[in-house]
């Protein structure tokens, strides 16, 4: 539902008629009276439960209009939870949706009751591209599920990830490099820090990287992945009626753009890699070569060696893969284009970064490594803070109740859509300023404890230590070698309103100004030229 109200707001403009006027107004009128006329010839049996509190409905739309009455549903949700409640329901279409607004309904439901909430709401449209749930992300849960799961819990443990370290390394300098060449002069951080994930996901899956964000084959990835989730993560009006006449006009459209990107992206880009990995893979083990002696194995060629194995299909490392980098890309660069809106914001919080990293450069003589990873609290307990207050996908990826359930003395049906609104849940454990300390005074710096960012229990994102490891290495590395300022002029602060999108971004473009921070920074980082180098020139080697 993060994504939803566009296709909403046309879809209910299609099934109302553009003026949602008198005629629906008339009836959703009758509609209340008859109910109510209803409900005093029937009154509920006091052992019926009812489901969660709810806004008024329209007829057959439900709350449809509702929700396409607005361009930021996650403000819409917040307010409905302060007016209903930390569970209330909204009815869209034929389809149920539950939304949970607390710390506690969110344990007791994701975690001590994870079975019944572990499901997966897909809408049609994404139910294309993931081939009907062949993937992670949206798989329905049950066995295949839990496969590719442990497949990709193999892959991304905190051990694993360390293996990425080099290309972290080389990329973070690639970003570093970047401020420091452009110091003076406005930068729009967010492509860079897209080039940033982006590379390190395309490495790690496919070894390949992309030297500029210019580069048009990469522009191109990147508006077909957006254009997957604009068309795929938005539910639209065919998600929430079993009509093969709606779902034929609704997708008409939608149908030839998902299949063009599939083409291109799927069984072009990603397919058309792996099996050239697979042929050249063969190829050694023909001649009696051990590739693993050779070179980093990519994760696409490590699972083409366990494929027999893992049981796994081609086709199955390609929709994993695709997984890893859809959700990936987006919601790390964001996260961290946040976090330097704050800083600038917030420049105490900057200089006490700067006392955090200046006695590794001093003492040591080198740049911030992952290796310093324990020794960075602040740093870490800055990227926390930044995904507690503004969580990048504010209302998840919606889950699905794979049976029915009472939670708070409500009923909760089985195959109920289930929406977790982060930024209320957040706000039901912490107060709103911005204040990284908290996680340093209650000894918490984990990622996964105590927010829900990265959602919680069994579908928790198995990309978290990833994620934590390639923004810590980021921000050390950048606060070492330059003073962030907005563009627009010193003290100037950045406008934080979120804008609502496939990721939540700050409204304003973020424009940086960097000044280097000294000689010795300077010449560290036109040393480190060689990682890059070094990095490049394995994944050539790897070709
Ligand atoms: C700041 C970065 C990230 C954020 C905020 C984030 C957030 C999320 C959220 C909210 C979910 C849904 C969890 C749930 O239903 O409980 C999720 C699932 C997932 N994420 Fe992430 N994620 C991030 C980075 C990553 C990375 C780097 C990867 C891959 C390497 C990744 C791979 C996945 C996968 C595969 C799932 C689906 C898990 C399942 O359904 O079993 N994510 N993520």
């Amino acid at each position: 539902m993060s994504i939803i109200a566009d296709t909403l707001r046309d879809a209910t403009a299609a099934l109302v008629g553009d003026s949602v006027g008198a005629q629906v107004l008339a009836a959703a009128a009758a509609t209340v009276v008859i109910a109510a006329a209803a409900r005093r010839a029937f009154p509920p049996s006091p052992t019926d439960l009812k489901l969660p509190p709810s806004p008024p409905a329209w007829p057959f739309v439900g709350h449809l209009p509702l929700l396409a009455s607005t361009k930021e549903p996650d403000k819409l949700i917040q307010k409905l939870a302060h007016e209903y409640g930390p569970v209330f329901s909204l009815k869209l279409g034929n389809v149920d949706v539950i939304v949970i607004s607390n710390q506690e309904l969110t344990q007791e439901t994701l975690v001590k009751r994870g079975k019944i909430y572990a499901g997966r709401w897909v809408g049609k449209a994404l139910a294309i591209g993931t081939e009907n749930g062949q993937d992670l992300v949206m798989a329905p849960y049950g066995e295949r599920w839990s496969h590719m799961r442990k497949i990709a819990h193999r892959v991304l443990t905190p051990l694993k990830i360390t293996q990425l370290d080099a290309r972290l390394d080389a990329e973070s300098l690639r970003f570093v490099r970047h401020l420091v060449s452009t110091a003076g002069e406005p930068v729009e951080v967010k492509r860079h820090l897209m080039l940033y994930t982006v590379n390190i996901m395309l490495a790690k899956c496919l070894g390949i990287t992309y030297d500029s964000p210019d580069d048009p084959a990469l522009r191109s990835l990147c508006n077909d992945m957006l254009k997957i989730f604009e068309l795929g993560g938005v539910g639209g009006i065919e998600d929430y009626y079993d009509s093969l006449l709606l779902n034929w006009v609704a997708m008409r459209h939608k149908r030839k753009e998902i299949d063009a990107v599939f083409a291109r992206v799927h069984q072009g880009l990603v397919l058309g890699l792996i099996l050239e990995l697979k042929a050249r893979l063969d190829d050694e083990l023909a001649h009696g070569e051990d590739p693993a002696a050779n070179r980093n194995l990519c994760y696409a060629e490590e699972l083409l060696l366990s494929m027999e194995k893992d049981e796994l299909t081609v086709n199955d490392i390609k929709q994993l893969l695709l997984d890893f980098l859809f959700a990936g890309m987006d919601t790390s660069a964001a996260t961290l284009l946040w976090l330097h809106a704050y800083l600038i914001n917030n420049p105490e919080h900057q200089a006490r970064l700067h006392a955090e990293v200046d006695p590794i450069v001093k003492t040591h003589g080198r740049l911030p490594s992952l290796d310093d990873f324990e020794e960075l609290p602040y740093t870490r307990a800055v990227i926390k803070e930044v995904a507690m207050i503004s969580p990048v996908a504010p209302l998840g990826v919606p889950r699905q109740t794979t049976d029915t359930d009472t939670l708070a003395g409500y009923h909760i049906p089985a195959r109920a859509q289930v929406i977790y609104n982060f930024v209320g849940i957040h706000d039901s454990v912490y107060d709103r300023d911005f204040r990284p300390d908290r996680w340093i005074e209650s000894n918490n710096l984990g990622l996964m404890d105590g927010i829900f960012t990265f959602g919680a229990g069994r579908r928790m994102c198995p990309g978290v230590h990833l994620a934590a490891r390639e923004m810590v290495l980021l921000v050390a590395r950048v606060v070492a070698c330059v003073q962030l300022s907005n563009a627009k002029g010193d003290g100037v602060k950045f406008d934080m309103t979120p804008a609502f999108g496939l990721t939540v971004l700050p409204k304003e473009t973020v424009l940086v100004k960097s000044t280097v921070r000294g000689k010795q920074v300077r010449d560290l980082v036109e040393k480190g030229d060689a990682a890059l180098a070094r990095a490049t020139s394995n994944q050539a080697a790897a070709k």
